[in-house]
């Protein structure tokens, strides 16, 4: 790795951040060349990142998508960029609630959502896929699968293989390493390939990777990503990205800021009444909504500003 290229006086290469080490960034060129860059802590380049190099010199290209997550403390922290799809994936006992939050920042973010559904070798499995299926079949791609048996797993293969980078993000057990480990065996072997560099601290200060599937499409790995921060989304976010209220695209509301609950000229009220959305969908918007409410209210009160 590293000597071939010659680097050309003022000619700047272009490439993509695949690992992040804190003072330094792995860089995957066009030419399919690997090497080491330095970069300022908190300099804000993250996994995913476009970049030009010359010499030492890394420039950042502007992103087209942007995963953030929110810290204890209200802090927001960059996790990857330019990802166009994100795996939620649930697994028996996955708390309600947990997918349409998810589905709402992903969109928000501009990624599209999709839908794994692990550990389906388990017997508790299948009424969880039921009840999934009768909600998301339509809105989004669904993925019933198990991590550990490998069945199912294809069709994510060749739905990622499509050209798509993606992550998953789910509640602590669900399965996102086992997935990872499945859908990318270069994830363990890349390990031992990288411990003989000697840049310190490289080992405990990861912060995500990048890895190019054998078939085709991209997964980044995001210790550290799961549930926590994800679900935090607002109002607005809520009222305009709720699955299930896609039909709302060539209807609108009297309000801009509509949160469909009495507003009059509510599209999804109409909605609801003619049958385009489902009463138990509706329902289940207005619990969250109440529950986004109550967060943000106390948010306000801590100053967390969004
Ligand atoms: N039965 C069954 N168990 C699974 C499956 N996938 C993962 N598991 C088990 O579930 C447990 C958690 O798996 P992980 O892959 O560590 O889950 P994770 O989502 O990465 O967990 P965190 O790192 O805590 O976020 C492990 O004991 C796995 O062996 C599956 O498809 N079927
Ligand atoms: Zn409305």
């Amino acid at each position: 790795m590293g000597n071939k290229h010659q680097h050309g006086k003022g000619l700047a290469e272009q490439g993509l951040i695949v690992s992040h080490f804190g003072v330094a960034v792995e860089v995957l060129f066009e030419t399919g060349e690997r090497r080491m860059v330095k970069v300022k802590r908190n300099s804000g380049h993250v996994v995913g990142d476009g970049v030009t190099v010359l010499g030492e010199v890394l420039h950042r290209l502007p992103r087209r998508t942007e995963l953030s997550r929110r810290d204890a403390r209200g802090g927001i922290h960059l996790v990857a960029a330019n990802l166009d799809v994100l795996g939620v994936v649930l697994a028996p006992g996955t708390p309600s609630g947990f997918l349409d939050r998810a589905i709402v920042a992903a969109r928000t973010a501009g990624l599209a959502p999709f839908v794994v559904l692990n550990k389906c070798d388990l017997p508790e499995a299948l009424e969880l896929g039921r009840v999934i299926g009768s909600v998301y079949d339509g809105i989004l791609p669904l993925f019933p699968l198990s991590a550990v048996t490998g069945a199912g797993i294809e069709p994510l293969r060749d739905f990622l293989s499509q050209g798509h980078r993606g992550a998953f993000v789910g509640t602590t057990g669900v399965g996102k390493s086992s997935l990872m480990n499945a859908l990318c065996p270069e994830l363990n072997l890349k390990v031992g390939a990288l411990s003989d560099y000697n840049w310190t601290g490289r080992h405990t200060t990861t912060v995500s990777s990048l890895h190019a599937l054998p078939g085709g499409g991209e997964l980044v790995d995001t210790p550290g990503f799961r549930d926590f921060g994800l679900v935090d989304i607002t109002v607005q976010e809520l009222a305009a990205w709720f699955p299930g209220f896609e039909s709302l695209q060539d209807h609108r509301c009297r309000f801009n800021d509509c949160r469909h609950r009495q507003e009059p000229g509510c599209a999804v009220r109409d909605e609801v009444t003619s049958g385009g959305i489902s009463e138990e969908r509706y329902q289940t918007y207005l619990v969250l909504l109440g529950e986004v409410e109550a967060l943000e209210e106390e948010a306000l009160r801590r100053n967390w500003k969004k």
